[in-house]
């Protein structure tokens, strides 16, 4: 899928989605923002890939697009693997004119931040990760995983394969012996781009986002996206548009992942992409 970048009115351009779920999507967007839901991955998506997760940092148009669509929609929502207090931290969401309803769900939807309290809610800690957490670093020595880095996430723990000689080899080499040791303690291995992660079950973008839509009576939802952990959140917007709810797919594009590109109805080029899109619609809903 792709798009193609005709004038989706003479006032201001949108670009114009590549099938047509996502331009009745966009439409319902434009015609009933009030009841709009704004859904969006952070790394990736609203952020640069960078070699170091802590050195990941919201575009910089990031926080002011947002800011200016907010208030034009029924929620905009980040739904993130990061911790969300993270994402919160690294996408400088907190305390902005404009983002005080903003919700981050973190660790696929098993943590919620509200801007509007500054709470997080959370549920208790899988033990299953405490006892990954302490072989870890033995199957590392042993598998000679060098270059790769542990992400030590609280509720999950991250291996990035990155910053390795081969880092795809890399990935593959640790895919299997990971994926033993997140079954032995009752984990999943969530595959992404360089990164391998053993977390709880239970919980995906899917689910988050359908929550999320269904609790606020969603007329339409938007969700952009780049990894494979934001395909549950496309299935989502399926269900959603199965049942009658429009909605728009959006990729964030990058040679790292196909697979979102196949479903998207709209691709754009990366970040920038993403934050130039969020500030049309802004424009367009003004
Ligand atoms: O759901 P997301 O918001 O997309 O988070 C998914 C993972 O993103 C981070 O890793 C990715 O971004 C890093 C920084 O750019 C990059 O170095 C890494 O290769 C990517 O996989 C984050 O570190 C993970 O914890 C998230 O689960």
């Amino acid at each position: 899928m792709g798009s193609h970048t005709d004038a989706h009115t003479s006032t201001d351009p949108l670009p114009t989605p590549a099938t047509a779920a996502g331009r009745a999507g966009l439409d319902a967007l434009v015609a009933d923002p009030g009841r709009a839901v704004i859904a969006l991955d952070f790394d990736g998506t609203l952020a640069e890939i960078v070699p170091d997760p802590d050195q990941a940092r919201a575009h910089p148009d990031a926080v002011p697009a947002l800011a200016a669509l907010a208030p034009k929609v029924a929620s905009v929502a980040v739904i993130t693997g990061r911790p969300a207090e993270v994402a919160v931290h690294h996408g400088g969401f907190a305390g902005v004119p404009g983002l005080e309803h903003l919700v981050v769900l973190g660790h696929y939807g098993a943590e919620r931040w509200d801007a509007a309290t500054g709470t997080l809610s959370a549920p208790a800690p899988h033990p299953g990760v405490a006892a990954v957490r302490a072989e870890l670093p033995a199957l590392l020595e042993r598998a000679g995983a060098e270059g790769t880095r542990v992400e030590e996430k609280g509720r999950s723990v991250a291996v990035h394969t990155r910053r390795a000689t081969d880092p795809q080899a890399a990935f593959e080499a640790l895919r299997g012996p990971l994926t033993g040791l997140a079954a032995r303690h009752g984990l999943i291995v969530e595959p992404g781009r360089m990164v391998l992660e053993l977390r709880p079950p239970g919980m995906d973008k899917g689910v988050a986002l359908l929550d999320h839509a269904r609790g606020l009576g969603a007329g339409t939802v938007l969700y952009a996206g780049d990894d494979l952990g934001d395909l549950p959140a496309y299935d989502a917007v399926d269900t959603l548009r199965a049942e009658g709810t429009p909605g728009l797919l959006v990729c964030s594009g990058s040679d790292e992942v196909t697979e979102l590109k196949r479903r998207a109805d709209l691709e754009v080029p990366g970040p920038a992409g993403v934050v130039a899109l969020l500030a049309a619609l802004a424009r367009r809903l003004a």
